[in-house]
């Protein structure tokens, strides 16, 4: 089976943020990642991950205005700046927490954006967040994040676009995210895309789908899915980042099985 990580923005949520680590490592992860590490210092976050032997495996570099509906900068050119500024921050919690990749969200493009200038605007940031990530050791992977249900909009939409901003920037830590659950929402053809894409897929996350719940509410067979990622060689994370559909203890069926 492959190597599983919780998200706990999505899973413990019944219980506050520091908690869920505890939780988690009670349950047999051996990982973590949510979206945000800014509203907690540093230092009380790497507590959290020591005190129960988790490993930091992922988080987005700032988002913008998430409570009012920024879902990503990195392709708004009149945000250049604050997307630079949010490396630097993300560098400084990726220092203190030992993580190694941070995601990069590219944003919902306004319909007044020019389409060529949102991708020139993109293909600039992630090789400038690629650059500084480099020189860190830390990997920028790029999430494909459904247009049709989550969020109308978002400019990075299908494994194919991300693969072509790959190309566009060509360096050597700069990956594809793959979320399971977006990618059978946009694509489908779950296991020979990753078959496909592989030497470019640097995190993998999932859910099933429709509702965003656990494996095994939805139509998608995961056990197939992980068996292939094990027959694929596939050695990255990959992240249980999906809503429970009840309690989160009792959603961990496919973990337990698994483990
Ligand atoms: O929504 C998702 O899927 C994510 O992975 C979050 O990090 C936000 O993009
Ligand atoms: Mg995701």
């Amino acid at each position: 089976m492959p190597v599983f990580a919780a998200n706990l923005s999505m899973l413990y949520t019944e219980v506050d943020f520091m908690d869920r680590f505890r939780l988690a490592r009670e349950a047999g992860f051996c990982g973590v990642e949510y979206l945000f590490p800014y509203d907690w210092p540093e230092e009380d976050l790497k507590r959290a991950l020591e005190e129960n032997g988790l490993t930091q495996v992922l988080f987005n570099l700032p988002p913008g205005n998430w409570s009012a509906g920024e879902r990503g900068i990195a392709c708004l050119p009149d945000r250049v700046q604050e997307f630079r500024a949010g490396v630097d921050q993300a560098i400084r919690y990726a220092r203190v927490l030992n993580c190694r990749q941070v995601n990069c969200l590219a944003g919902i493009r306004p319909d007044t954006l020019e389409e060529s200038l949102a991708w020139q605007t993109l293909v600039d940031n992630v090789n400038y967040a690629a650059g500084r990530l480099e020189d860190e050791g830390i990997t920028l992977c790029l999430e494909a994040i459904n247009s049709r249900v989550d969020i109308p909009g978002f400019f990075l939409d299908t494994s194919a676009r991300v693969m072509q901003l790959i190309e566009a920037v060509d360096a050597g830590n700069v990956k594809l995210q793959y979320d399971i659950y977006h990618m059978q929402i946009m694509e489908g053809d779950l296991i020979r895309t990753v078959e496909c894409l592989l030497p470019w897929i640097g995190h993998i996350q999932f859910a099933d789908n429709p509702g965003r719940h656990e494996p095994g509410t939805g139509e998608i067979n995961f056990w197939n899915v992980f068996a292939a990622l094990d027959r694929l060689g596939y050695g990255g994370w990959v992240s249980a980042e999906y809503r429970p559909s009840g309690a989160t203890g009792d959603s961990l069926g496919w973990f337990r099985q698994g483990a």
